[in-house]
């Protein structure tokens, strides 16, 4: 990588201050599924605190927290047992990821509902979409400017049945007007859409990607460098090119848990172009 080709939202980056502390960089928090399925969230709390979010906690049910304990280390861990419990344990949270393995049912929904309620950014993936796919507009009223939806095509067609036969540059335009939110519509070239009619398709994709749970690390972090306050769509933006470049730079054999630990490398290149 050269700097010649480095990307233009790299001057939005977020790059720790003199005086930072773990707070100032941003709190992300990851909603887990049952404690069969936590895999997922795991993933996305990885992604968020390798690519700079001073603290991740895990926000589980509370069948799930022995299962998950013994697989974290820096990443905290909060167990909830009623909606109301979980907005206590999210209100102090920049950015929130909700979705995968979450599960496609109402608690999901009644989640999601209540993280809207915080100040938290979203970052609407998987199950967090799924579940909303025979009632859309509910999904859409909770969200706000800056939260972000995650979808591959499957996800895009439930929520927006019918509109990629506009092509995904149109397709992904009008979802993000439909939703009043940035919108990842994920693929062999990512587009990336805001409400504000902001476009970018990413060119670094790589099939190596095409396996379970690099879109859950994806999610993780776009969530970790919105909770360091850059802005939506850079972060969306910043996120899926330096997680294809992760993923090249790994190349045959990657699986969604090698992404996390190539961060290092590729948010090297962009700190040396920072200067
Ligand atoms: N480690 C873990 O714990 C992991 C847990 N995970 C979690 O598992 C849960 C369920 O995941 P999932 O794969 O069954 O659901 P989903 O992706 O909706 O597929 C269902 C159907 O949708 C379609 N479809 C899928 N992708 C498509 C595409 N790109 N483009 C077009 N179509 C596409 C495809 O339909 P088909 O083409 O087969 O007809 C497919 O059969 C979910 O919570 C997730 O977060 C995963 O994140 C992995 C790691
Ligand atoms: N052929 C491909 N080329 C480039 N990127 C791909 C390809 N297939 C999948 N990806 C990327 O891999 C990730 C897969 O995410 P997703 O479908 O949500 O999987 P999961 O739910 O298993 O995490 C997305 O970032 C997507 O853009």
């Amino acid at each position: 990588m050269t700097v010649d080709a480095l990307p233009d939202w790299r001057a939005a980056l977020p790059w720790p201050a003199p005086d930072a502390h773990k707070h100032a960089r941003g709190r992300l928090g990851v909603v887990s599924g049952r404690a069969t399925q936590t895999g997922a969230a795991r993933l996305a709390a990885r992604g968020g605190l390798r690519i700079g979010a001073g603290l991740v906690r895990i926000l589980c049910p509370p069948d799930a927290a022995a299962v998950i304990a013994p697989t974290i280390e820096a990443i905290m861990l909060t167990p909830f047992g009623s909606i109301e419990a979980l907005f206590e344990a999210a209100e102090s949270l920049d950015a929130v990821v909700i979705g995968p393995a979450a599960g496609v049912n109402e608690p999901t929904q009644g989640n999601l509902r209540v993280l809207a309620e915080t100040g938290a950014v979203l970052v609407v993936d998987a199950d967090g979409l799924t579940a909303f796919e025979h009632r859309p507009a509910e999904l859409f009223e909770l969200l706000d400017r800056d939260d972000v939806l995650t979808p591959h095509t499957g996800e895009f067609e439930r929520l927006f049945p019918g509109l990629l036969e506009a092509g995904r540059e149109a397709a992904a335009r009008e979802a993000a007007a439909r939703a009043g939110a940035v919108v990842v519509l994920k693929g062999p070239e990512t587009v990336i859409a805001a409400p504000d009619g902001r476009l970018a398709v990413n060119d670094n994709g790589t099939p190596w990607l095409a396996t379970a749970g690099t879109g859950d690390v994806l999610a993780g972090m776009i969530g970790g460098l919105a909770a360091q306050r850059m802005d939506s769509f850079e972060a969306a933006r910043a996120a899926v090119w330096m997680h294809a470049e992760a993923a090249r730079a790994f190349g045959p054999g990657l699986i969604a848990e090698d992404l996390p630990g190539r961060l290092p490398a590729v948010l090297a290149s962009l700190y040396a172009a920072h200067g």
